[in-house]
């Protein structure tokens, strides 16, 4: 303090003591008046109190927009298909993003998040012409850009988000609604127009879900296949229908027995053979959704490989394919320390071959063969599914893998007989078939603008007219005839028939020639 100030202080502080009256308050007001009279601390003060005064404002106008809003407005957050852990609210979320996709506003802003629209490896082979944007993806806007509609009589405000969350390696991404309604009620029937819609889509749509890197699950579409477009022996299909039904229909049966609600499928044999497309047509007929396991997927390991199997709901497949090829590099018997275990009869070369160190490859998987085992069967395993293996070469497999209740049926798919060569030439050309899938594409996926689909239907109706189904019944024969019994794979026989789409006298009449052709190739049997 300076020295002249000093004295004024020593000045007051001195009267106010010889003061003969109430002696504390003038000490306070000799105080407000040093103070009044000294100007800089005299403004600091007024700063605080307008300070304080624009705080308290600013909150009660915060608390005042915080009531109006909760009482006009219901808002409701959900957690992105692509991080969430919870497949149930997964799904409610999958409901919702398709639902918000039928407003033009939500694909109308220029700052867009683009996902692929089904599980199509024809979307990288696609030509330029043929790729239209709103067939082959979907467009939402980015985070955090707002997009404004009415629903209803409603207004609403919906928005992509992010949040924190400790246990993924990324933001979660959020969907967040402002819908402006007095009550709830607007809230359950959009979430019954979002489920009636996507129940809608499904009935031509198969969902299926591929494994992200944070060890959730994407959710994606693709078309049903139909069941009568597999072509196996005799009974197959049947048997494979029953039994997964019989299963789906035996909850209670394995609760009383108990034993573990889940059923396995192994089905080998030759590359081309159909064994996923039987898994396909399986889960489209059974209404199934397909959970695709990746086994060597880079990042995989034990403990994301058990929380995504975990996470697979009841009422759904899970489809291992080529495990084989997951095991040949990174898993053997040697990863649960029971070398000393019984080796199957005859395979001793192969289990010598096994037992050899395999060197470590960025492309191996990290998965383990116990930490498969305990994901499949262990105790945080989810009951209620059938779970699909497919390998080339099931003699490689494990036969701690291959036992009844983690594998109950094995079903092999064997190169093509003559039943299921004259039963592709009847599915490629029976009038009534052709028909029928045609009619009934165009009612499921029909588009009555797309001219591509339109002339297709054209083009199919005009063929079919083609043949009679005697005619289609004689070149069936003859094709059937020239086909050698377990020598081509039914994948290969297909790629034959798909030159001569439009020629079917053609396909069974040169089809002879095109046997002797393959065979010098060199390949006994063609895959
Ligand atoms: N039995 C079959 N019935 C109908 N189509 C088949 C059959 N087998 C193969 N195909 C056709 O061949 C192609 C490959 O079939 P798919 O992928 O099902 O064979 P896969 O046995 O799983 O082969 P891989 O072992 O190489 O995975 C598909 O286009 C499919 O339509």
């Amino acid at each position: 303090m300076p020295n002249h100030q000093a004295a004024a202080w020593h000045n007051i502080t001195q009267e106010a003591s010889h003061s003969p009256s109430n002696p504390t308050t003038s000490s306070i007001s000799s105080t407000a008046a040093y103070v009044s009279k000294n100007t800089s601390f005299g403004q600091w003060i007024q700063l605080g109190l307008i300070g304080a005064v624009l705080e308290t404002i600013r909150r009660i106008s915060l608390a005042v927009y915080t009531k109006i809003f909760n009482t006009f407005f219901v808002t409701v957050t959900l957690q992105d298909i692509h991080t969430g852990q919870d497949i149930s609210m997964n799904m409610v979320t999958y409901w919702v993003s398709g639902w918000l996709g039928q407003f033009p506003s939500w694909s109308r802003p220029r700052d867009m998040h683009l996902g692929a629209k089904s599980i199509s490896d024809s979307l990288v082979d696609i030509s330029p012409e043929s790729l239209k944007l709103e067939d082959s993806f979907t467009c939402s806007p980015s985070v955090d850009v707002p997009v404004t509609f009415w629903y209803k009589g409603h207004w609403i405000r919906a928005y992509r988000g992010t949040v924190d969350d400790k246990s993924f390696y990324y933001p979660v991404s959020t969907f967040t609604l402002c819908i402006l309604a007095w009550n709830k009620k607007i809230l359950n029937e959009l979430l019954l127009e979002a489920k009636l819609k996507y129940e809608k889509s499904k009935a031509s749509y198969q969902t299926v879900a591929v494994s992200a890197p944070n060890a959730g699950w994407r959710y994606m579409t693709r078309g049903r296949r139909p069941f009568e477009s597999v072509v196996l022996d005799p009974g197959v299909q049947e048997y494979l229908h029953e039994d997964a039904l019989d299963f789906m229909l035996s909850k209670n049966w394995y609760a009383s027995k108990g034993i573990p609600f889940r059923r396995g499928y192994l089905l080998f044999g030759p590359p081309g053979t159909g064994k996923t497309s039987v898994i396909q047509a399986l889960a489209s007929k059974l209404d199934l959704p397909i959970f695709i396991i990746s086994l060597t997927r880079p990042g995989m390991d034990d403990s994301s490989l058990a929380q995504l199997i975990a996470a697979i709901p009841e009422k759904a497949i899970a489809l291992m394919e080529d495990i084989d090829v997951a095991f040949s590099h990174a898993m053997n018997r040697r990863d649960l320390g029971e070398e000393d275990e019984i080796k199957e009869p005859g395979n001793s070369t192969k289990a010598a071959e096994d037992s050899k160190p395999s060197q470590p490859s960025s492309l191996t998987s990290k998965v383990t063969l116990s930490g498969l085992l305990n994901a499949l069967d262990g105790a945080g395993a989810q009951e209620g599914r059938l779970l699909f293996a497919t390998t080339n070469k099931v003699s490689s497999l494990d036969p701690a893998l291959c036992r009844p209740g983690r594998m109950d049926v094995h079903l092999e798919l064997k190169l093509a007989s003559k039943y299921q060569a004259r039963k592709l030439f009847r599915l490629f050309y029976h009038p009534d078939i052709e028909a029928k899938d045609s009619d009934k594409d165009s009612a499921e996926h029909g588009d009555p603008d797309d001219l591509y689909a339109k002339a297709e239907i054209n083009r199919h109706q005009k063929l079919s007219c083609q043949l009679s189904i005697e005619e289609v019944e004689t070149l069936a024969e003859r094709f059937a005839a020239a086909v050698p019994e377990r020598e081509f794979s039914v994948a290969a026989l297909q790629g034959y028939l798909m030159t001569y789409k439009i020629r079917p006298r053609e396909a069974a009449v040169e089809i002879e020639e095109w046997v002797k052709k393959q065979k010098p190739r060199g390949a006994a049997k063609i895959v």
